[in-house]
C-alpha cells in the first residue's frame, strides 16, 4: 500500500511552506514533549461533587461551569512545587528534542505574565510569578527547542471567545473583537517575551476567514520568522501537519508531520487516571511513528502543585535510557524502505536501514523482504556483534541471537551499498 493509494486525509501535505528554515531541526527531532498545565490541573477532573474521566482540560466545558465561578479557582492556584530546572532536566533525560507547553488553553487562563488580561497567573493567583519565563530559560540552557500551545479561538472565559455558549449567547459573540483584544496581542507577547521559540502550537481554528488567518500569521511571523506554526492555525496555512489526537497514519507520509498522544487518557492532570502507557508502549509508538516519517509529541499533565505524575517521570526516563542506546535509529531518520512487518518496523538514513525488532521471529530467522540494494553488514545497534545473513532477491534473512538485548524493541542496523530501487 503506497501513499498515493491512500485517501487524501492522510496524504494532504501540511502547508505549502516546505522551505521553512525550522523544518530541518523539527524533522530531525522526532520526539517532543507536550505539557498541558492550567487551572484544570488543580481541579484534577473534579468539579463540585462530580468527577470526570478523560480530557481533564475540558472540565469547565463538561461541567458547564459558570465562567465567573470557574475563574475563582485561580485564587487558590499556587504551584509552589513547580521547578523549571527539574522539568527541563527530566525532559532531557527522556530524550525529547523539543518541548511545547500550554500558555493558554480553552479555559482562557494565561499561564504566563500577560499585560493583555488580569486573568493570568501573575495577577489572578497567589503564585504571582511567571513560570514560562523560568521554563523557557531552562530549556534554552539545555538546548531544548521551546514552544507554546495557544488556544487562538476557543476561550470559555471571554464573552466574545469561541466555545462558551452556556454563559454567553452565541449570536452575540464578536470573534473579531476577541482576536483583536486578546488572541493576537497575547500571541505577540509570547513571540516577544520568551526568547526564540521553536514553534507555536495552535489549536482548533475558528472565527476567521482564510484571508484574516493569513493576515494574523503575517503579523506574527515578522516577530520570529524562524518560528514554526502548526497546522491547527487553520486553512492549511501551517508549516507542518498535526493529525487528530492519538492518530498515526497507516503508511509513510512525506513532509513534516506530528502525531500527538496523551501519556494516560487525559491531556490535563486527572488524579484518578492511572492508565499510563508503559515504557515499552512509548518506545514502540515512537518507532512506529518514526517508521512513517513523523514526529511523536507525548504529553504530560502536571498537577496543581506543579509536579509531574510519578509514572510519567519514571516511564519517560526509561524511554530516555532506551534512546541512549538506540537513539541513532530515531533521531534524524525518515520512514523505512519497507512496510511494517510481523516482527516490527523500519526507519532509515542514507545507506542504513534500522530494523526495529519487537517480536522474536520463529526460528530466530528475521525475514526482511524487498531489499534490492546490496547488504554490506548487519549488527545489533549499540553492540559490535555482527550477525549472519543471507540475501536473495525475495528477501534477506538474518540469524538472530538466542535472546534479544531489549524485548521491547531491539534495533538492528543494516548497512547497504547502492540505492534501494
Ligand atoms: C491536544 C488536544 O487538542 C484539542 O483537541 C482536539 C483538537 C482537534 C482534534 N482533531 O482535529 O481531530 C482532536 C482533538 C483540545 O481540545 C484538547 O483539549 C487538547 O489540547
Amino acid at each position: 500500500v503506497q501513499a498515493q493509494d491512500m485517501p487524501d486525509m492522510w496524504t494532504k501535505a501540511a502547508g505549502n511552506n516546505t522551505t521553512h528554515p525550522g523544518l530541518k531541526w523539527f524533522r530531525d527531532a522526532k520526539f517532543g514533549l507536550f505539557i498541558h498545565w492550567g487551572l484544570y490541573s488543580k481541579l484534577g477532573g473534579r468539579w463540585k461533587d462530580s468527577s470526570y474521566y478523560g480530557s481533564g482540560e475540558w472540565l469547565m466545558n463538561r461541567a458547564k461551569a459558570p465562567a465567573g465561578e470557574y475563574a475563582a479557582v485561580a485564587k487558590t492556584f499556587n504551584p509552589q512545587g513547580f521547578n523549571a530546572e527539574e522539568w527541563a532536566q527530566t525532559a532531557r533525560d527522556a530524550g525529547v528534542r523539543y518541548l511545547v507547553i500550554t500558555a493558554k488553553h480553552h479555559e482562557g487562563f494565561s499561564m504566563y505574565d500577560s499585560k493583555v488580561t488580569d486573568f493570568d497567573i501573575v495577577d489572578a493567583s497567589p503564585y504571582g510569578k511567571d513560570p514560562m519565563k523560568a521554563l523557557s530559560r531552562a530549556c534554552r540552557e539545555k538546548g531544548i527547542p521551546f514552544g507554546f500551545y495557544y488556544s487562538q479561538f476557543l476561550d470559555w472565559h471571554e464573552p466574545d471567545g469561541g466555545g462558551n455558549t452556556w454563559d454567553f449567547p452565541k449570536d452575540k459573540k464578536d470573534y473579531q473583537q476577541y482576536y483583536r483584544s486578546k488572541s493576537v496581542p497575547q500571541l505577540k507577547e509570547l513571540l516577544t517575551n520568551y526568547g526564540p521559540l521553536g514553534l507555536v502550537w495552535f489549536d482548533m481554528p475558528g472565527g476567521l476567514t482564510p484571508e484574516q488567518t493569513r493576515q494574523m500569521i503575517d503579523s506574527l511571523r515578522i516577530l520570529q520568522p524562524s518560528c514554526l506554526f502548526s497546522s491547527r492555525v487553520g486553512h492549511n496555512l501551517g508549516d507542518y501537519r498535526d493529525f487528530g489526537d492519538s492518530e498515526v497514519p497507516p503508511v509513510p507520509i512525506p513532509g513534516a508531520w506530528e502525531s500527538i498522544y496523551t501519556h494516560n487518557d487525559s491531556w490535563g492532570y486527572i488524579e484518578h487516571d492511572l492508565n499510563f502507557k508503559s515504557p515499552g508502549e512509548i518506545i514502540r509508538l515512537l518507532s512506529n511513528v518514526a517508521s512513517k516519517g513523523g514526529n511523536l509529541m507525548l504529553n504530560v499533565g502536571p498537577d496543581g502543585n506543579g509536579k509531574w505524575p510519578a509514572y510519567s517521570i519514571a516511564y519517560l526516563k526509561a524511554t530516555g535510557r532506551w534512546l541512549d542506546i538506540y537513539g541513532e535509529s530515531i533521531y534524524g531518520t525518515t520512514y523505512g524502505l519497507i512496510p511494517a512487518q510481523p516482527w516490527g518496523v523500519t526507519t532509515s538514513k542514507p545507506g542504513k536501514l534500522y530494523l526495529h525488532v519487537w517480536e522474536m521471529p520463529t526460528g530466530r530467522q528475521l525475514r526482511v523482504p524487498g531489499i534490492n540494494a546490496r547488504v554490506k553488514s548487519v549488527k545489533i545497534l549499540g553492540s559490535r556483534q555482527p550477525l549472519t545473513w543471507k540475501q536473495s532477491t525475495a528477501a534477506t534473512t538474518i540469524q538472530l541471537p538466542v535472546t534479544l538485548p531489549d524485548t521491547r524493541n531491539t534495533v538492528l542496523v543494516m548497512e547497504y551499498s547502492g540505492t534501494q530501487q
